[in-house]
């Protein structure tokens, strides 16, 4: 187990740089394999999440090579191999293999995906437009099983039951060289989706509408990458780092941002008297000594990220007054809430909602990092906090924070990374 040391309580300064966005990154890879000529990504973030996808991808014979932040996939001698459980359980985005293989192979075989334990992950609305597509999908003990028709799948009209960015992209894989027209209704409209629609029109693929609730795909028959994709700023990641800098109080600038993919986030950060200075392609925090309490529901983009909401807990434990905060797509995301008990956090949860008492002083404890972003909520504690706090579990971070314990020295952060990495 890696364990996250930090001596919390000093006031942090300096810049950090924001890296490419995980959940687009964990879309990239898997494309990949659509394209009948090597790829090239760029921005790609160092975490775990990556590692993992391409020890998947080797599994079919995709090589891959990373330098800095560059990697190239090389997909042009690829086979077809079944993806049981094991490493496609390390990570949520291994179910993008099956739009990607369903588009390359016509089959995909693969086991249940991992991923964040914050409630309830069904996968119903992905099968859903597999089988829309015309594919035979069984579920063999927790292997899905995805097999197309012998004349391949053909272009079709899916309504999402809910939006979801999974089923989103997944559909988008697997339509992008099927037959004829497919339609997306009640889309997702993330960020991400928009990035990984731009990689796949550059290597001729035909999508249009991502951004919108209709998104509109006419299949191809190929797929060649000419250029490489430089992935966009992750705005998890800097809204992580925003709440730590209001949090903190210290003069911190950060970089790659795009600011309006965090409006949502940034709202709430005005209405909580955070003083910011937004550039345009940075944001420079300065001290703000007022923070108040604000209320905040989570919902899908362009709404407040679900993935932010337990990192801007700990600035609401900083806040004058009491805070609500109602997760609409993830309900059951509270693994911080015992953590940042045990730290000293006014902080509980009933029927789904969670409540914040502000100004309570924090103090180092060992606790747990359940998940990412329950992890990065106590990653901000423990560097609030006085004394030391140990977060065990810390892969659960390195899954998602590109090179975060560098980008915290440049912070001048007092944390250390110790113990075997022994989590697959
Ligand atoms: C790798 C990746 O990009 N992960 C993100 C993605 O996860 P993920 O794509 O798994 O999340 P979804 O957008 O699919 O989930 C949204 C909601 O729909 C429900 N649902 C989803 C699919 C389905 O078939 N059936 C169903 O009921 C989910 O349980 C959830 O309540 O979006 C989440 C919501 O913004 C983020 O927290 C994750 O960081
Ligand atoms: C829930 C998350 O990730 P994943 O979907 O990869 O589990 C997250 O990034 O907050």
């Amino acid at each position: 187990m890696q364990k996250l040391v930090i001596n919390g309580g000093k006031k942090l300064s300096g810049e950090v740089t924001i890296g490419g966005a995980k959940n687009s990154t964990v879309a990239l890879i898997p494309a990949a394999i659509l394209s009948d000529t090597p790829v090239v990504l760029d921005s790609v973030p160092q975490i775990r999440d990556v590692n993992n996808l391409r020890s998947i991808l080797l599994d079919m014979n995709v090589t891959s090579e990373v330098k800095n932040d560059v990697l190239k996939i090389d997909p042009t001698k690829i086979h077809f191999a079944e993806l049981p459980s094991g490493k496609v359980s390390s990570l949520r985005a291994s179910y993008y293999f099956m739009g990607a293989m369903l588009g390359r192979f016509g089959k995909a075989v693969v086991g249940f995906p991992g991923g964040d334990d914050i409630g309830p992950r069904p996968i119903d609305q992905h099968i859903k437009g597999f089988e829309a597509l015309g594919a035979h999908v069984e579920n063999k003990q927790g292997q899905i099983i995805i097999t197309s028709p012998a004349d391949g799948l053909k272009g079709a009209k899916i309504f999402l039951d809910m939006v979801s960015v999974g089923a989103t992209i997944n559909v988008i894989l697997a339509a992008v060289k099927a037959k004829g027209t497919t339609v997306i209704e009640n889309a997702a409209k993330e960020p991400e989706i928009i990035d990984l629609a731009t990689f796949l029109n550059n290597m001729g693929a035909i999508i249009r509408g991502v951004g919108t609730e209709t998104i509109r795909i006419e299949g191809v028959d190929q797929l060649r990458s000419n250029n490489s994709h430089t992935i966009i700023p992750d705005r998890i990641e800097a809204g992580t780092y925003l709440s730590l800098a209001a949090a903190n109080g210290g003069d911190i600038l950060i970089n790659n941002i795009i600011s309006e993919h965090l409006d949502a986030f940034i709202a709430k950060l005005d209405e909580m008297n955070v003083n910011l200075e937004i550039g345009e392609d940075s944001i420079y925090v300065k001290p703000s000594p007022d923070i108040r309490a604000v209320n905040i529901k989570t919902m899908p983009y362009p709404g407040f990220a679900t993935d932010l909401q337990q990192p801007i807990t700990p600035l609401l434990l900083q806040a004058q007054g009491e805070a609500m905060i109602i997760d609409t797509i993830y309900p059951k995301r509270i693994k911080h809430i015992s953590e940042l008990q045990k730290m000293g956090g006014d902080i509980s949860s009933e029927n789904d909602l969670i409540f914040v008492h502000g100004g309570s002083q924090l103090s180092g404890a060992t606790v747990s990092a359940e998940e990412i972003r329950a992890g990065a909520c106590l990653m901000i504690a423990g560097l609030l906090a006085h004394g030391t706090t140990v977060i065990e579990n810390a892969e659960n971070i390195l899954r998602g924070y590109d090179r975060v314990v560098w980008k915290l020295h440049q912070l001048q952060a007092d944390v250390e990374l110790v113990g075997e990495d022994d989590l697959k």
